[in-house]
This record gives C-alpha cells, sequence and structure tokens, in this order.
C-alpha cells in the first residue's frame, strides 16, 4: 500500500496526517484520495469503520489550502452527532491552515447558525433538513461558489426511509452551483448508485473494496435464538456477563423504537448498569451528552435506536448487541459495524424470535456470511426471568406517565 506522501498529499498535509495517528493509508484512501485531488468527483464504498472520513477530508483540506476562501465545502450527513464527529476530523487535520468551520444541524440555535454562516466558514457540516431550512429563510450566506458537495452516508441521504431528505435535497442542491466535485461515500452505496450518479456528473470515478463479504473480518458475528417474552431477560444476563468479564468493554445495545430505547435504558439503571439512551425524541443537548458520557467511558453502555447505526466512531466499543432483528440488511452491516473498527476486533450479538428467522436469512445473503450461534447457560437466564419482567413492567408504567405529562 502507498504511503500518505504517494498519493499526491501535500507534505504538511502528510506530516498532519501522521502527527493525528493516521499511519499508512487505508485502501479507501488509497484508492480516492489521488482521482480527488486530480479534481474528478469519487464515490467510494467501503467498510464501515475504514477510514472513509479521511478519504474526503484529506483532499478537500489541501484544495482549500491552495486557494482557501468561504464557503468552500459542503458536507451534508444524515445525523447531527455525525456532523460534529466530521466536524472534529476537519478541525484536526486542518489545523495548519487554521480552518474555519461550521456544524448546522437541528435541534439547536438557528440565530447562532446564521451568524456563524454569514461569516464564512472554509468548511460547513450539515444535516439536510436545518440547512434547507437556512436556504429557505435567510440571504445572509451563499453557496454558490461552492468547490466541494460531500455527501456523507449518500445512500441515506437519498433513499426515503423514515426520515426522508428529498425535499431539503432538492433545495440544497439549488442552491450549489453545477460546476463542483462531488465526493459521495457509504459502506452501502450499491442500492443507490443510480441516483448517486446522477449527483456525481464529473468523470465520477467508483471505487468499491474488493470484497466478497460485506463486513469486516474481525467481527465475530452472532445470532442468539431468544422467545420474544425474555428477550430482556437475556440482555441483562449478557451485558452482567460482559461487565464482569471485560470491565473495559463498552456496548451499544440497538433498539427498534424510542420508546423501547426508553424503557430498556430505565430498566438496565435499575439493575445498576451504567447505561445512557441516544434517540430522537430527546432534546439535542441530552443527546451530545449522553453520547459524550459513552464516548469518555463515564458510562459503558448505549441504548440507541437506528439514530446511531452509521458513522460513529467511538474506538471502545467492542460489542453491538441488537435487541431486535434489523428489518433491512443495509441497517445490519452500519449497526454492527460500530465495533470491530480500524483493523480492531468486535463481537455483535443479534437477538433473534421466532418471528425473525426470514430477516436473519435476507441478512446472511446481503453480508455474504453465515452468522453463527451464541450460546448462553438457559439456567442463569431462568434465575432472573422474573425479576426482569417486573422491572420492566415497572419501567415501561412509568414510562407511559412520563411521555403522557
Ligand atoms: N490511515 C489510517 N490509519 C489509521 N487509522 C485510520 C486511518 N484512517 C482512518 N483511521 C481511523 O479509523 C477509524 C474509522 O474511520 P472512519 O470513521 O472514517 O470510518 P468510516 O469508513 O467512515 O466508517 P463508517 O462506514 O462506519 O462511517 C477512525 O477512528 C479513524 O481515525
Amino acid at each position: 500500500m502507498a504511503a500518505f506522501r504517494e498519493l499526491g498529499l501535500a507534505p504538511w498535509l502528510v506530516a498532519q496526517a501522521q502527527q493525528v495517528g493516521l499511519g499508512r493509508p487505508t485502501p479507501v484512501q488509497a484508492a480516492c484520495i489521488p482521482p480527488a485531488l486530480q479534481g474528478r468527483d469519487c464515490m467510494g464504498c467501503a467498510k464501515t469503520g475504514s477510514g472513509k472520513t479521511a478519504a474526503f477530508v484529506l483532499p478537500v483540506l489541501q484544495a482549500l489550502s491552495e486557494d482557501p476562501y468561504g464557503i468552500f465545502c459542503l458536507v451534508l450527513t444524515p445525523t447531527r452527532e455525525l456532523a460534529y464527529q466530521i466536524a472534529e476530523q476537519f478541525r484536526v487535520l486542518g489545523k495548519p491552515l487554521g480552518l474555519k468551520d461550521c456544524v448546522v444541524v437541528g435541534g439547536l440555535d438557528m440565530v447562532a447558525q446564521a451568524l456563524e454562516l454569514s461569516r464564512k466558514p472554509h468548511v460547513v457540516i450539515a444535516t439536510p433538513g436545518r440547512l434547507a431550512d437556512h436556504l429557505r429563510s435567510s440571504n445572509t450566506f451563499s453557496l454558490k461558489k461552492l468547490r466541494f458537495l460531500v455527501l456523507d452516508e449518500a445512500d441515506r441521504l437519498l433513499e426515503q426511509e423514515c426520515t426522508d431528505f428529498t425535499e431539503d435535497l432538492e433545495v440544497i442542491l439549488a442552491a450549489v452551483p453545477a460546476r463542483r466535485q462531488t465526493l459521495l461515500f457509504s459502506a452501502t452505496l450499491t442500492d443507490t448508485l443510480k441516483e448517486l450518479k446522477s449527483l456525481a456528473m464529473n468523470e465520477p470515478f467508483f471505487w468499491e473494496a474488493p470484497s466478497e463479504v460485506r463486513t469486516v473480518d474481525e467481527l465475530d458475528q452472532r445470532y442468539l435464538l431468544v422467545p420474544e417474552m425474555v428477550k430482556d431477560a437475556y440482555l441483562v444476563h449478557l451485558i452482567q456477563t460482559f461487565q464482569d468479564e471485560h470491565e473495559d468493554w463498552s456496548i451499544i445495545v440497538f433498539t427498534k423504537t424510542c420508546k423501547e430505547c426508553q424503557v430498556l435504558n430505565m430498566m438496565l439503571r435499575k439493575f445498576s448498569f451504567p447505561s445512557v439512551a441516544l434517540h430522537s425524541m430527546m432534546k439535542q443537548r441530552q443527546r451530545f451528552a449522553a453520547l459524550a458520557k459513552f464516548k469518555s467511558s463515564i458510562f459503558r453502555i448505549l441504548i440507541a435506536t437506528d439514530v446511531a447505526a452509521r458513522g460513529l466512531d467511538i474506538p471502545t466499543v467492542q460489542v453491538v448487541i441488537n435487541h431486535n432483528t434489523p428489518g433491512l440488511p443495509k441497517i445490519y452491516i452500519h449497526r454492527v459495524g460500530r465495533t470491530a473498527r480500524a483493523g480492531r476486533h468486535g463481537l455483535a450479538i443479534t437477538m433473534v424470535t421466532q418471528y425473525d428467522i426470514h430477516l436473519v436469512h435476507a441478512i446472511e445473503d446481503e453480508i455474504k456470511l453465515k452468522l453463527k450461534e451464541f450460546s448462553v447457560e438457559e439456567r442463569f437466564v431462568l434465575d432472573i426471568l422474573t425479576q426482569v419482567y417486573i422491572t420492566r413492567r415497572d419501567c415501561e408504567i412509568v414510562s407511559e406517565i412520563t411521555l403522557r405529562g
């Protein structure tokens, strides 16, 4: 694999990459940085945790250093937490440039954001909804001179799932110049390739990691067959076991709905586990606070909805537990990709009930790998069954009252 300096990056940027711990380029970086530096549009599809962020941050910074102005680059990403994480990468790698960035996401003060935008930051990192709101309501900033448009988690931005970004994207695309360089990245680009190609018109360079299996080799992927009724007792048992055996492990538990996330978090705390919740019904400040506590390992367990499924890069996460089997294989790929990042090992356990077997088959077909069974000594689960059941019911009642109140 080539070294960073062989990819056409300037010496200051190579030094900066080294300084922040990027040793040698990962394959997606080695493949996409040279064409991006040559001005070509790029679509990079590489596994979770393989360094796609630096694959677009580095060429943008290089181009910016040659012709610095604002607003030079716009990065769109589906979640607020991810926007801050990307901004952080721009900040650390762009430090020698005195980079000015601006994060524009929902749930925070619009006036302060509008002011920051009017000061012409070099790079704007935004979720589509809030940026479109700014474009609709204000004329104090312009994206007309933009050089780079980056879509991180590009397939998510284009697909029409629970949060549909289509209308917001239309507003944004109408505000950026047609002559621009477009960079698109995700671990799961292939389903939306046609739509993506229409965004990247400038001789797009498409790169996909050459691998049959779509998840990383360092990830141990298991399923745990459990009757629906006793899922939570299994969850408590699993968490207890991991906590007892590996006190430095962090765990993410993915749940289906915000309410389920809230109830499970409440229940785990009743069992004195250090857990925090992250879901979209929380206030934004609480969301950031919860994530900060988890990232700094003050709390070792994060209970989250799919708002945390994509992109989050937290090296201490050793285990991902899917409390529900994801309905879409793509969501499975992103969820389990929160562990085993950047060459580290990790474990993913997916709880499968009698009703979910077909979903597991769809996942296995997509990732081109069979999940192995995770075995649990049932007698330990039986011991806590009643206690877990009662605690869960209490938490549901409290949660109902809080939601109603
Ligand atoms: N060249 C490199 N050498 C060492 N570590 C690297 C290198 N490039 C990136 N990393 C680290 O790898 C981790 C994962 O990178 P990143 O978050 O960009 O992954 P990703 O491909 O965007 O994953 P996802 O699909 O989950 O969003 C980060 O902690 C990053 O600092």
